[in-house]
């Protein structure tokens, strides 16, 4: 049996969008990057963390038998990880930050079972149109910042932000989907996922 190890509606959504049957699980691991961790290391750990917690909650023949996925999504500018927003000023520093700039988005998928564990973290650039503040305010009076790495979300109006994109846009809203399927497919050969990706 998968499940998913997320609160997230997107990673949801998308884990729907690739055809695989899960259950969800509820989990909250604290994210704090530690010192000297490198950006990719601590999207990693953090995914790992939530997967590991994850089959954590299950007990007895639930957990031999599951595989838990947990993913992390974080966006990065000179080496600077942007977690989700505090507050509005927050949010709008995050954009101002952003604007005129290539960033890159880091996210994370890790499966864990009792016997073994595996993950992937993939790496997309997203470049910004210059924003100025009157445009960063309406964006954060839309609300759409707010529990989005970096401020924004690339499958709402946050996409009339982004002049381009090379890389997933499933992995910069949440969950890599290639990556994913992948990962699940290499994983153990019971896990239903669909052919597209043999
Ligand atoms: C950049 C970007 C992020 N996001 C979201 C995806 C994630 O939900 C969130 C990053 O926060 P995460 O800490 O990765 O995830 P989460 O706390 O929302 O969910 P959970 O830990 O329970 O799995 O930002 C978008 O929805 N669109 C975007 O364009």
């Amino acid at each position: 049996m998968l499940y998913l190890a997320s609160q997230s509606p997107r990673r949801r959504e998308l884990l729907e969008q690739a055809g695989v049957a899960f259950s969800v699980l509820n989990v909250d691991v604290p994210e704090q990057r530690a010192d000297g961790e490198s950006p990719q290391d601590y999207v990693q750990r953090v995914a790992r963390d939530k997967a590991r917690a994850g089959l954590e909650c299950l007990k007895g023949n639930d957990r031999v038998d599951a595989i838990v996925l947990g993913a992390d999504t974080e966006v990065v500018l000179d080496g600077e990880v942007f977690g989700k927003p505090v507050d509005a000023a927050d949010a709008g520093a995050m954009l101002q930050r952003l604007s005129g700039r290539t960033h890159e988005v880091m996210s994370a998928v890790w499966l864990a079972a009792v016997d073994r564990e595996r993950g992937e973290v993939c790496v997309s650039r997203v470049r910004f149109a210059a924003l100025d503040e009157a445009a960063r305010a309406a964006y954060v009076a839309s609300g759409e910042s707010f529990g989005k790495a970096g401020a924004y979300a690339i499958q709402g109006l946050g996409a009339t932000l982004i002049e381009y994109l090379e890389g997933s846009y499933s992995g910069v809203m949440g969950l890599p989907l290639f990556e994913t399927v992948r990962l699940l497919r290499n994983f153990r050969a019971d896990i239903t996922v669909p052919p597209a990706a043999r």
